[in-house]
Formats: C-alpha cells, structure tokens, sequence
C-alpha cells in the first residue's frame, strides 16, 4: 500500500539553499523513493521574496514529481509549521565578506524564537528538525528553548558541511575516494572553532593519523575545514548553496532512514557526555537507525582535543549569553 504523505517545511525557500533543496525533497532524495511528501514553504511575508516562492512552486509543478502530494506557500510560520514531521530551518539572513556567522546573532535570533513558538503550537508532536540558518547551532538552542513542549531531542543543528568537507580533504590529501573515510568527528560549533578530529578516522581501513603528517593536520587541515565556508564566499561572493542544501538533506535522510553503523556527525542538545554542559547545541558523532540518533559515547578525549574542544564550548556558552535575554 502507497505510504501516507509526510508534512515537510522548509524556511527560506526561495533563497538560495532552498532553490537547491526543494526539488531534491520532492525527488525523494530525503525521505526515499516510496515517502509521498507535502512541502510546506515559509517565506518572509514580503512582496519580492513571495513573489520568488511562486516561482519556484511553479517550477516544482512543472517538475511532475510523482511524490509530491501537496504543497503550500506562505508568509505565516503557523501555516507553515502545520502538523509539520520534519522541519528544515534556512531562512536567516546570510552573512557577507568579512563578516562572522555569530555577527547574524542578533538578527537571527527573533527569527527561532517565533519559529520555534509556532512548531510548538501547530507542528506534529514528534517533528524532526534542523536548523541550517546561521548561527546554526545557538539558532537550534533558541527554538528549541521556545518549543518547551516538543521533545529537546528532535532538534538539530548542521554539522554535516562540516563533516563531509572534513571527509573530502582527508580522502584528498592521501589520493582516496569519500567512501574510503570511516568515523571522522567535527566536534562543537559550525565556525571556524569546529575541531575536525581524525583520531578515530580511517582510510581504507589504515589508521587516518598514521597516514598523514601531523603537523599538516593541526596548521593547515583544522584552520582549512574551519574556514571553507568563508573561501566559498569569497570565491562565489555567495555563501555555499548546493553543499549546504545537500548536508542538510544529507544529514535529515541519514535520521530518518538510518546509516548502517557509520559515523556522522550532528549537532545536538547536549545529554552532558564528553563535558558539554546539557542542551548546549555541539556537533558529536552519532549512527542512526531509522528514526533514531545515538550518540557514539565512551570515546577517549586527549589533552588536545580536550583544549580544542573546550575552545568551541567557550565561543557557544558566549553565543548563548548574548542571547539570553531573547530566550524566554
Ligand atoms: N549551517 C551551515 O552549514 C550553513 C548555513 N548557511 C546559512 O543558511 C542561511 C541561508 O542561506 P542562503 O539560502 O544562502 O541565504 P539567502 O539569503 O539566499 O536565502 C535566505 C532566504 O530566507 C528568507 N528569510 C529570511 N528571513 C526569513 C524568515 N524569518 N522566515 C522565512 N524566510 C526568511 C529570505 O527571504 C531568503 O529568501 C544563512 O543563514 C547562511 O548563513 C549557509 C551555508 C551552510
Ligand atoms: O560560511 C557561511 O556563512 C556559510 C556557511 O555556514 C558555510 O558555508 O559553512
């Protein structure tokens, strides 16, 4: 029997990362190739970014897509998160050159605190989110805090760029394949104090850290992941899109049909493990299940991962006192 069609909002979604998101939900590239789903697109209630929103629900009626049951365009969260299961949060404002993610603090913060007011009210109890608009991780804190009847669990922020630009410039630097690179970790904040951590990664089954220069490791793979996000904007003069849209698909797919024992990482609401103080938004590895997250535990932190680690931790517990007053 055909499945039920499943509620999927995207916020921002004629930006952007959700011109290059839309059309792959609707493809079943998310939820799989049988998961009927109704799109559900927030826009800001403004004439030019409504107008926009048309355009693309004209070109997803053009696109026939056989699993696309429904879908609606709005200005209103409350329309937008009705009885929503999954929730993709994009609609932020980006930031420019020279600028950092936590510069977008501010501005962004009211943003999750009506969205995450509005799935509390209207969206299906057991929604699933991720928060992609940045300051990713303390925007995922914020509408979190702000939907105190939903479970903390099912809100998540994006690592997953992260993740996978860690996995291609690892797999690069020793001429290997992605599919070569098991158990990489992108350890705390989505900013350049992200601690990409090799030391459980392998490469075609051989020891990552034994197969590449540690001091190339610490000078220039740690600062390069961190800042990629930053080179891609200064060589497109837009931030990343096809990449985020895809880690944010990526990250979603793997929750919610699972990931056959691999390692990725996600940021989550901390449960206090590994020292992060609780429900802090930090990126940790986790395998899933369909439907369903764990978080790898029990792994060894050394002194220097320790120092790295403790480093993001500072920058979030900072991002989380500037916001405070707006967390309510
Ligand atoms: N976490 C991550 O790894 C990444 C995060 N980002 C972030 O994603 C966000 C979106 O990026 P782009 O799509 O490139 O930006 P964009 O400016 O092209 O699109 C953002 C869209 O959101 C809409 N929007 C703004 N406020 C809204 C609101 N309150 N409700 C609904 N829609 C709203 C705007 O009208 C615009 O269409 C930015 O914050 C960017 O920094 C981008 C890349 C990676
Ligand atoms: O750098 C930005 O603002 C966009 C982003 O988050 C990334 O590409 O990692």
């Amino acid at each position: 029997m055909a499945k039920k069609p499943v509620r999927v909002t995207v916020t921002g979604a004629a930006g952007q990362i959700g011109y290059a998101m839309l059309y792959r939900i609707a493809s079943g590239a998310m939820l799989g190739p049988d998961q009927p789903v109704i799109l559900q697109m927030l826009e800001l209630p403004l004439e030019k970014p409504q107008q926009a929103l048309k355009g693309c629900m004209m070109e997803l009626e053009d696109c026939a897509f056989p699993l696309l049951a429904d879908m609606v365009g709005t200005g209103d969260p409350k329309v937008a998160f009705k009885d929503a299961d999954y929730a993709l949060l994009v609609g932020a404002r980006p930031r420019g050159p020279g600028m950092e993610r936590k510069d977008l603090l501010s501005a962004n913060a009211q943003i999750f605190t009506e969205q995450g007011k509005a799935m509390n009210e209207v969206a299906s109890r057991d929604i699933r989110v991720i928060v992609v608009g940045n300051p990713a991780n303390t925007n995922c804190y914020i509408a979190m805090k702000s939907a105190p009847d939903l479970p903390k669990a099912n809100f998540t922020s994006m690592m997953r760029l992260d993740h996978n630009r860690a996995v291609y410039h690892l797999a690069a630097k020793v001429g290997k394949t992605v599919n070569d690179v098991e158990k990489m970790v992108v350890w705390g904040n989505h900013s350049p104090t992200m601690y990409p951590d090799i030391r459980f990664a392998t490469i075609a089954g051989q020891p990552a850290s034994k197969l590449v220069d540690e001091a190339w490791y610490r000078n220039e793979y740690i600062p390069m992941i961190g800042k990629r996000g930053a080179t891609v904007i200064e060589a497109r003069g837009l931030s990343s899109a096809a990449s985020a849209a895809n880690a944010a698909i990526t990250h979603m797919r793997d929750w919610a049909l699972g990931t056959n024992g691999k390692w990725v990482t996600m940021g989550l609401p901390s449960d206090g493990s590994y020292g992060i103080p609780e429900d802090i938004l930090y990126g940790v590895p986790v395998t899933c299940t369909p439907g369903k997250y764990e978080r790898v535990k029990g792994l060894e932190i050394d002194a220097f991962s320790r120092e790295k680690m403790d480093a993001t931790l500072k920058e979030l517990l900072e991002e989380q006192a500037a916001v405070k007053d707006l967390v309510g």
